[in-house]
């Protein structure tokens, strides 16, 4: 066990991150599967211990919608003296409809960026500790606000403006926290520089059949997971998996950190994405919203 490398990979009951996780699993990794629902979970690692034979995984509680459950996740991952190689920030939601967090935050931002952002920080030390080692970031090319897809990105500097169901759009939502992403990967990165800790994010391709679109009304779903995945642009699970264990692993990337990748290759991101001044400020914002330094 000791030379084993561990990996935390959220939301990975289901899509991209259940393929990448299996796929780390036949890698040998020992894989947390950090997920919110204990029995869907259960049940599937025990599926995959049957399948493959192998028992280097297992299952812990994480609601990324609750900061007390992040907390609960990282004392009970501390309790296990395990060491921290790669942590995958795989898990989002889309919400067609406006909703708060345990804690009182717009859903959207509070799990695909603050419930991360939390978890993140929380682990360095482990990272630290573990190094070389790496961060995955799963945003989306929806994070450029020039790609329009019917919503533009109206960002919002307070919790006030986030947490205003009035002005709720769940396609700009879901940009703004794809948005934060990247902000918090590149000042992550900046502020990691020389620990041995790489920090990657990543797009893994519009892939239209995972569960990141169950809102979907049926007919929206039958366009999304049959009509639309006869297009070039569109990806497969497989493939969108496969980028988030290539940013996890790969040798190429060894002696890089603080890069955006899409297809597996080196990209850039939006020109916003790149403003530094605007991600060190989303960044004390995060730290007061999650109460970090409290
Ligand atoms: N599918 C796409 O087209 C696409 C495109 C770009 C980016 N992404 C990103 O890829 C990542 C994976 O999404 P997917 O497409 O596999 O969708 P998915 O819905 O199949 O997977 C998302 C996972 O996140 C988990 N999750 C949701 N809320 C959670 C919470 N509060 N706490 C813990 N886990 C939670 C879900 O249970 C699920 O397992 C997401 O970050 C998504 O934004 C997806």
């Amino acid at each position: 066990m000791s030379a084993q490398k561990v990996c935390i990979i959220t939301g990975s009951s289901s899509g991209l991150g259940l393929l990448a996780a299996k796929k780390l699993v036949a890698k040998d990794f020992y894989v947390i599967f950090a997920c919110r629902d204990e029995n869907k979970t259960v049940r599937l690692i025990e599926n995959l211990r049957e399948q493959s034979g192998r028992s280097n995984f297992e299952f812990m509680e994480l609601d990324l919608g609750s900061f007390d459950s992040i907390k609960r996740f990282v004392a009970n991952f501390h309790k296990k003296n395990l060491p921290l190689n790669v942590l995958i920030n795989n898990a989002g939601i889309f919400s067609k409809t406006f909703k708060k967090s345990n804690d009182g935050i717009e859903y959207t931002m509070a799990v695909n960026h603050l419930g991360h952002f939390l978890l993140t920080n929380l682990l360095l030390d482990d990272l630290k500790r573990s190094s070389p080692s790496r961060v995955v970031v799963v945003s989306s090319k929806l994070h450029d606000p020039n790609v329009r897809h019917g919503s533009p990105i109206n960002f919002k500097w307070s919790l006030e403006e986030i947490n205003n169901e009035n002005e709720y759009d769940p396609m700009s939502a879901y940009k703004k926290s794809k948005l934060a992403n990247v902000w918090f990967a590149y000042e992550l990165a900046r502020k990691l520089e020389g620990t041995g800790v790489a920090v990657h994010v990543l797009c893994p391709g519009f892939v239209p059949s995972t569960g990141l679109n169950r809102d979907a009304n049926i007919f929206q779903r039958f366009f999304m997971s049959y009509i639309l995945s006869l297009f070039p642009f569109t990806r497969t699970e497989d493939f969108g998996s496969e980028c988030e264990v290539f940013a996890a692993i790969s040798d190429t990337l060894d002696g890089k950190t603080g890069i955006f990748m899409s297809d597996m290759k080196e990209t850039r991101s939006s020109e916003e994405s790149y403003d530094v001044e605007k991600a060190k400020r989303f960044w004390k914002l995060s730290e007061e919203w999650t109460h970090l330094n409290a």
